[in-house]
């Protein structure tokens, strides 16, 4: 199917009801342009995914992860039909495809389930017969057909497997930056955009905490060959980031403020740690310096997990902060997340010094 575009609006494009109208009226001017099918892949409206998750733990402090993702995989789902009965107002034919309509079939790690199959039957045939399909991003099912999600920020990963399912060879990822920045451009003073980033960077980038881009899904287009192109999400969607094969020799710092560093007391308990957690499809890095792992991203709920995966409990180290110059990363380690974020800014002013003169890893409690 080579006349559809796959775009993607995460949730910060959502941050009112009228901005549904809004996006309806750029697409509706892209369709009269170009003439080619959209396949859009939107995320919740801001914020709302978390308070499903705030409201479900008001009711039971640990709920079941399959029960976490029937819930939390509503919010993509209200915000899909928002912009379908948008765009019905103006005219145009538009139909959601839902995680259990979508053809995306995963494992049952309810809460970060990795996909296992795609069927591209449920798109074709609905691409055949409406100018736009909309779909909520992070939903699928499992082999049961019970309700999974794909993890946190998932979108990006959703709008990767659709571009796969209809044959896409690019994929346009739409957010509140138009693209990938040395740093995080609204936290980090002198941040500036990266024209041409290759999978690999972005890959690390987000694997240490870069929001802008979910790992995995950087992972599937390298794959299967889809460049990621990333636009701002209001009109004119103007393009800053295109992610290929090639990409540009770069310097960059990454952190999210929610992401934790914990210790253990060798080096074996840190491995294990580490496998346990990626096992459970959850995002860490093993730091070599010590026996440290770092759980990237938050929104992980720690003690439940390590509770049921029998694993001691690691202490809290701090946040890290990963500078990044080519394919070498050193983590800096800031006490807080407060911190994190004046950890970041000294070392992004440093980025353009050279390696002698920058300062020395900053390792919390060495
Ligand atoms: N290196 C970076 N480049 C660009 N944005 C970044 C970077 N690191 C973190 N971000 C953050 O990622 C955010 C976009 O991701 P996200 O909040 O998930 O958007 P969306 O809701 O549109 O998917 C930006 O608002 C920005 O603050
Ligand atoms: N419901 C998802 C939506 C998502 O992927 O968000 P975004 O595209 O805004 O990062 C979440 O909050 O995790």
């Amino acid at each position: 199917m080579s006349d559809v575009a796959i775009l993607k609006f995460g949730g910060s494009t959502f941050r009112t009801h009228a901005a549904y109208d809004v996006l309806a009226a750029g697409l509706e001017e892209r369709l009269d342009r170009e003439g080619r099918r959209l396949a859009v892949v939107v995320s919740a409206m801001q914020g709302e995914t978390e308070q499903l998750r705030g409201r479900l733990h008001e009711v039971n402090e640990h709920p079941e992860d399959a029960t976490s993702a029937g819930m939390l995989a509503t919010a993509d789902l209200v915000s899909a039909h928002l912009l379908a009965t948008a765009l019905h107002r103006r005219g145009r034919t538009a139909t959601v495809l839902a995680g259990h309509q979508v053809g995306l079939v995963t494992n049952s790690s309810f809460l970060w389930a990795r996909v296992i199959e795609t069927d591209p039957g449920p798109l074709s045939r609905t691409m055949a017969d409406h100018e736009v399909v909309v779909v909520p991003g992070g939903q699928a099912v499992d082999a049961q057909g019970r309700p999974t999600w794909l993890g946190k920020n998932s979108s990006d990963l959703s709008a990767i497997a659709v571009a796969r399912a209809v044959g896409g060879t690019a994929c346009e990822i739409h957010s509140d930056v138009d693209g990938i920045y040395t740093s995080d451009p609204h936290l980090v003073r002198g941040a500036h955009l990266l024209p041409r980033v290759s999978y690999n960077m972005a890959a690390l980038m987000s694997l240490y905490g870069a929001k802008v881009l979910h790992r995995r899904a950087v992972q599937l287009a390298l794959r299967h060959g889809i460049e990621i192109v990333l636009r701002y999400n209001r009109a004119p969607f103007s393009r800053g980031t295109t992610i290929s094969r090639e990409g540009d020799q770069m310097a960059a710092i990454v952190f999210n403020q929610r992401s934790v560093v914990l210790g253990y007391d060798s080096d074996d308990a840190a491995d294990c740690a580490h496998g346990v957690f990626h096992a459970a499809g959850i995002d860490t890095v093993r730091l070599t310096e010590k026996p440290w792992v770092a759980v990237v991203g938050g929104y992980v709920d720690l003690e439940a997990v390590q509770r049921r995966q029998n694993l001691t409990p690691g202490a809290y180290v701090g946040v890290p902060v990963a500078e990044i110059r080519g394919s070498k990363v050193t983590t800096h380690i800031a006490e807080s997340g407060e911190d994190a974020l004046h950890l970041a800014q000294r070392l992004h002013d440093a980025l353009d010094m050279p390696a002698a003169q920058a300062p020395r890893p900053h390792l919390a409690g060495v």
